[in-house]
């Protein structure tokens, strides 16, 4: 025996299994912390997660991702699923307009897609041809990405005014509004323009389409996101050491030194050196101690934006692509399921060896998120049926919807301010999550940034050694 005592691994307590907590709990644990993940419910991912509709396996919402998103990809490969997903080799998005009348629509295929030249030349040829803008509109888009290009988006001034107002100061009208800047912003900010600050849409615009060519390709996950968001990570954090709690909601914080309290609903308490409140902002408006973060009044007024999805299955196949995005009709953007959700192994499926499972992904519905299903069918399957000329013979098998309330926090002019960082005023008590100050609107990259950030911050005030993130789409090491 030497008489040396063998230190303690410091104990840090993680609240909130999604992508936010999810990489928080594994970078602690991989520096060596002894770490508990809390999450509420019985299974991990957070707003993006799947579950099972008797045979059907159901993504709660369609989740696409950029190539620019590096550190969530970072997080796909530290899990083990990038095999488990598609990124385009070059950004192509079908755009499908319809007008005319319902007996007799009129369809006009369009395409947004970059080639290999340089930005922003990367996307000049798909916009010269694209059919849905006047060749005047046309010039109008170019001088208003080069205006968004001149940006700083390290000026403060740019949250406190709308994308909206800000469009119309520089040249755009109603046309090139609905078929570009609303037709991609609307998907990737859960808002219209005139709805969302435009420090958040110009971080969107330069950093998608105007910083590297090969930033907007997309990607999808081609299995179910809770065989990523679940299943991988649970094998990849319990593999780390990491204690993951299902069904456990944290009740309560109680903060002191030196160690922190956390208790869970059904009692069980646990102390640590480190907490992480990785949860959504209601989560630290309820369990954040008074004054631990400036401007903490307001968390309980910071907002949120509805996505709903309408999901049908149709007994034929109704729509030869991955996806497209709609104009011209309230779909917006279409995608194809029926690999991911099992549809042809399911009895539905064997019976309808053609049936096909389309996925229509609508933001910034709030005056549609509570509308009955019976009403959303009236809606929406006509417009199927214009859109797409085989929908309108096929039978559909199934229709049902998927609602999340708070999908999203609410972008609006001024919400930076709503936004903390990572540390708060009290020592060993972090947050992470989408809505933290990240920069980026809520995504799942702004998730896995935000968990990052939480992870460094511990890291740093530890005077440990904090990996490096070299924005490859790696995870930092
Ligand atoms: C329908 C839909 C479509 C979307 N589409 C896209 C998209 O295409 N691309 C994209 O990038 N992003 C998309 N998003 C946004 C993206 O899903 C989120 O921004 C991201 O997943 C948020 O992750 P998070 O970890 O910050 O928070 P969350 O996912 O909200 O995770 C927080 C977790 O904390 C848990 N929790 C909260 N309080 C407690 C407590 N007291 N105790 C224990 N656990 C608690 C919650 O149960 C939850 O699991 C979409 C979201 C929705 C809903």
């Amino acid at each position: 025996m030497t008489g040396r005592a063998v230190a303690a691994r410091p104990a840090a307590v993680v609240v909130g299994g999604g992508l936010a907590g999810i990489t928080t709990a594994l970078r602690l644990a991989e520096a060596g912390h002894d770490v508990t993940l809390a999450e509420g419910r019985p299974r991990l991912g957070g707003l993006a997660f799947s579950f099972q509709r008797g045979e059907l396996t159901v993504d709660n919402g369609q989740h696409v991702f950029l190539r620019c998103c590096t550190a969530y990809r970072g997080l796909l490969e530290r899990l083990g699923a990038t095999r488990m997903t598609h990124l385009q080799n070059r950004l192509d998005v079908p755009v499908l307009s319809v007008t005319g009348s319902d007996e007799v629509p009129v369809r006009t295929l369009g395409r947004l897609r970059r080639t290999g030249l340089p930005v922003p030349l990367h996307l000049a040829g798909s916009l010269a041809r694209y059919p849905h803008l006047s060749p005047a509109d046309r010039a109008r888009v170019v001088r208003g990405a080069l205006a968004l290009n001149g940006l700083d988006l390290a000026d403060p001034a740019l949250d406190r005014l709308s994308f909206g107002e800000w469009l119309r100061r520089n040249g755009q009208n109603a046309a090139t509004t609905a078929a570009l800047w609303d037709l991609v912003g609307v998907a990737t900010l859960n808002a219209r323009a005139d709805g969302v600050s435009l420090a958040l849409a110009a971080m969107v615009f330069k950093t998608g389409l105007l910083s590297d060519p090969g930033a907007s390709d997309i990607g999808m996950a081609a299995v179910p996101l809770g065989v990523i968001h679940h299943d991988r990570a649970l094998a990849e954090l319990e593999r780390a050491g990491v204690r993951v709690l299902l069904r456990a909601r944290v009740a309560e914080l109680k903060p002191a030194a030196p160690q922190h309290a956390v208790r869970l609903e059904d009692g069980q308490l646990f102390t640590a050196d480190t907490v992480v409140l990785a949860g959504a902002q209601d989560t630290a408006d309820a369990l954040l101690p008074p004054g631990a973060v400036p401007g903490q009044e307001r968390l309980a007024g910071f907002g949120t934006t509805p996505i709903l999805n309408v999901h049908v299955v149709y007994d034929r196949k109704v729509l030869r692509r991955p996806f497209f995005a709609a104009l011209g009709s309230p779909v917006q953007w279409v995608f194809d399921r029926t690999t991911h959700s099992g549809l042809l192994g399911t009895t539905i499926g064997r019976a309808h060896p053609g049936a096909q499972y389309l996925a229509l992904s609508q933001s910034a519905v709030q005056d549609e998120i509570d509308l009955p299903v019976a009403e959303l069918r009236r809606r929406y399957l006509p417009e199927l049926s214009r859109l797409l000329p085989a929908a309108a013979d096929a039978e559909v098998l199934d229709f049902f919807v998927t609602r999340e309330r708070t999908a999203t926090f609410d972008g609006a002019p001024g919400s930076a301010e709503l936004r903390p960082g990572a540390a708060t005023g009290v020592p060993g008590l972090l947050l992470a999550g989408a809505w933290t100050a990240t920069g980026w609107p809520a995504t799942m990259e702004g998730a896995v940034r935000s968990g990052h950030a939480a992870a460094d911050a511990v890291l740093a005030a530890a005077g440990n050694r904090v990996p490096v993130d070299r924005g490859d789409g790696r995870w930092p090491r």
